[in-house]
């Protein structure tokens, strides 16, 4: 897979990281018990943080540490109970929930939001299909936000960084109460629906309200938050999007990723005394942290975007080194984000959030284990529905000339600007397919990783400028990227997922607009048309009968331990009572 320009751990960064696993705890520890009574309520999630000073609450403290470590550690095997937030669920609770991070982050729904009739709020969460999954039940609902002027009031709203839209998308509105609230939060949502600000606002707001950032000291940079993102040319597009946020309140972010010269960075960082946010790329940040050039320990604030990806195995080892160089999950907020949440990685996005809230948005089709769209199911997965998809089984060996009459016929006449992206599964192929295209006379640039980042970083631009009509990519490109007014995606080689294949139309029909998609199918990849037929199917498209031909069944998924014969178990949903008489 391209884009994964970060890598394999150092010995020594394990070591380093194994001290530091230590100080931390001793650091948590102390800074727990420091933490003033006044900062904590009743509705706090996990209580973690009531505090008192009489050595009586302290043991209780510790009891009810133990107990929770319990707890957490029984979660990975056992889900808690779950409470599903439907159209009658949210209530008008006028809650005030703080934070878990030790600042007086807070939130106090709105009297506008209050004022409200229960039948508004009903209607909006089943017009948008909105469902909010909460594993605790001491808390209540909270009230999605329907107008920005239902958020409360902060120096950054202030600001107006919203006037050029008219409301929050429906992840936004169900996502914030909860995440303003210091919740850890999993927002799964489609395509191009908002979610950078939907975790941008939280993020800043939380900042704005806990001690300012701590000086550099020599050559090591302190930051507060840290956003992960798994592509460069996605971190760069996410630090673009939350530095605006952060400057209109005089807060900064640094990007860092793979590929551009670390001293530049290096510098940048310590010139600004580190930054309250970092937006990285996972192999970069993580050499820094190994160098002890940046220091994560008073981040109180992490986002995964694209989380699932973060969490697949080619991550997943720096991304436990990167949390795992934060405060500790209790003392810190989470939040992860993605349009497509694979059951593999919900137990282990588990273990580095406590308690989560899951916020899904868009009647998200269910699949039956053989892959089948079914009442009742372990995988969920839904393609953006504003996406015409439409899809060609073609001989492999005519699949190129395919994709040059498709280009000619989408760019015809007055259509001729209009962008494409033409997606490719390998580097070397891409390099092919531009050649082709320049050959037969198209406007074409490309972006793999075997670019150096300059020239990535220039066919994108060409690309989102215009200048260039046609961007072949390889899955670098699949995630994340909001290229304004791409018109066609076209999928010349299908991709090795079908979650990659839900992100990669998802560079079209983004922000409410209509998109098209269309896929060049061949008896190479047969093994997805099952899968493939389901995400149609979920999506109202037409299921073309050459595409039928290949078979409906889907192919499980290879478990590393147990191969293809395991069953991939969901361990959210609560396991039945069994009697025996
Ligand atoms: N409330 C809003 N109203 C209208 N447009 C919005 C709103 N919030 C965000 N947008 C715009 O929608 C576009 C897509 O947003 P964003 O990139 O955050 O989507 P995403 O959900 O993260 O997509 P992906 O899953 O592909 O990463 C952006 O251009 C953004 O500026």
């Amino acid at each position: 897979m391209t884009g994964t320009d970060e890598q394999a751990e150092p010995t020594a960064a394990k070591v380093k990281k194994d001290k530091k696993d230590k100080k931390d705890k001793k650091k948590s520890k102390k800074s727990e018990d420091s933490t003033p009574s006044t900062e904590e309520t009743p509705v706090n999630i996990d209580g973690d943080g009531e505090q008192a000073d009489s050595a009586s609450t302290k043991t209780k403290k510790d009891k009810k540490e133990k107990k929770d470590k319990k707890k957490n550690k029984e979660s990975k095997i056992a889900e808690p109970e779950q409470t599903e937030s439907s159209s009658s669920g949210v209530t008008n609770g006028e809650t005030v929930t703080k934070g878990k991070t030790g600042s007086s982050y807070s939130y106090t729904q709105t009297a506008s939001l209050s004022a409200l009739p229960q039948s508004d709020i009903d209607n909006f969460l089943a017009e948008k299909e909105i469902t909010i999954t909460d594993s605790t039940t001491s808390d209540k609902a909270l009230r999605p936000i329907l107008q920005f002027s239902q958020l409360p009031t902060s120096t950054l709203l202030s600001k107006k960084p919203f006037a050029s839209f008219t409301a929050p998308t429906p992840i936004q509105s169900a996502s914030w109460p909860y995440a303003l609230s210091g919740r850890d939060v999993v927002g799964v949502a489609e395509t191009g629906s908002g979610k950078t600000y939907a975790f941008s606002v939280p993020c800043i707001e939380s900042l704005m309200s806990s001690s300012k950032l701590k000086k550099s000291r020599g050559s090591v940079a302190f930051a507060r938050a840290v956003v992960v993102s798994p592509t460069r040319e996605l971190a760069m597009q996410t630090h673009e999007a939350i530095a605006k946020l952060a400057g209109l309140v005089g807060l900064s972010a640094v990007c860092i990723y793979g590929g551009a010269s670390k001293d530049a960075q290096r510098s940048l960082l310590l010139r600004n005394s580190g930054a309250d946010i970092i937006v990285a790329t996972p192999g970069r940040l993580k050499d820094f942290l190994s160098e002890g050039c940046i220091d994560l320990s008073e981040a109180t604030f992490a986002v995964l975007d694209e989380a699932d990806r973060m969490l697949d195995k080619g991550f997943e080892d720096d991304i436990r080194l990167i949390l795992g160089s934060c405060k500790p999950r209790e003392q810190r907020q989470t939040l992860m984000f993605t349009a497509t949440w694979p059951t593999s990685v919900r137990a282990l996005a588990e273990t580095f959030m406590v308690t989560p809230i899951k916020i899904t948005i868009g009647g998200r089709a269910k699949f039956d284990e053989d892959g089948n769209v079914s009442a009742g199911g372990a995988l969920e997965l839904q393609a953006n529905t504003r996406i015409t998809q439409k899809v060609e089984v073609v001989d492999p060996r005519g699949k190129e000339f395919r994709l040059f009459e498709l280009l000619k016929e989408a760019q015809k006449g007055a259509k001729k600007d209009d962008r494409i992206l033409v997606f490719c599964l390998y580097k070397k192929e891409c390099t092919r397919v531009e050649q082709f295209l320049e050959r037969k006379g198209i406007r074409v640039v490309s972006i793999h990783g075997d670019l150096r980042q300059e020239q990535r970083t220039r066919s994108l631009e060409a690309f989102k400028s215009g200048t260039t009509t046609v961007l072949v990519a390889t899955d670098v490109a699949a995630r994340g990227l909001d290229i304004p007014e791409v018109k066609l995606v076209i999928n010349l080689t299908f991709p090795l997922t079908i979650e990659d294949y839900v992100h990669r139309i998802g560079r079209t029909g983004r922000a409410g607009k209509q998109g098209n998609a269309i896929t060049l199918f061949t008896e190479h990849d047969k093994t997805h048309s099952g899968s493939l037929i389901n995400i149609l199917k979920a999506a109202n498209q037409e299921v073309p009968d050459s595409l039928m031909k290949f078979g409906t069944t889907v192919k499980k998924k290879a478990h590393d331990s147990y191969g293809a014969f395991y069953k991939e178990v969901d361990m959210s949903v609560k396991p039945k009572k069994i009697v025996f008489d």
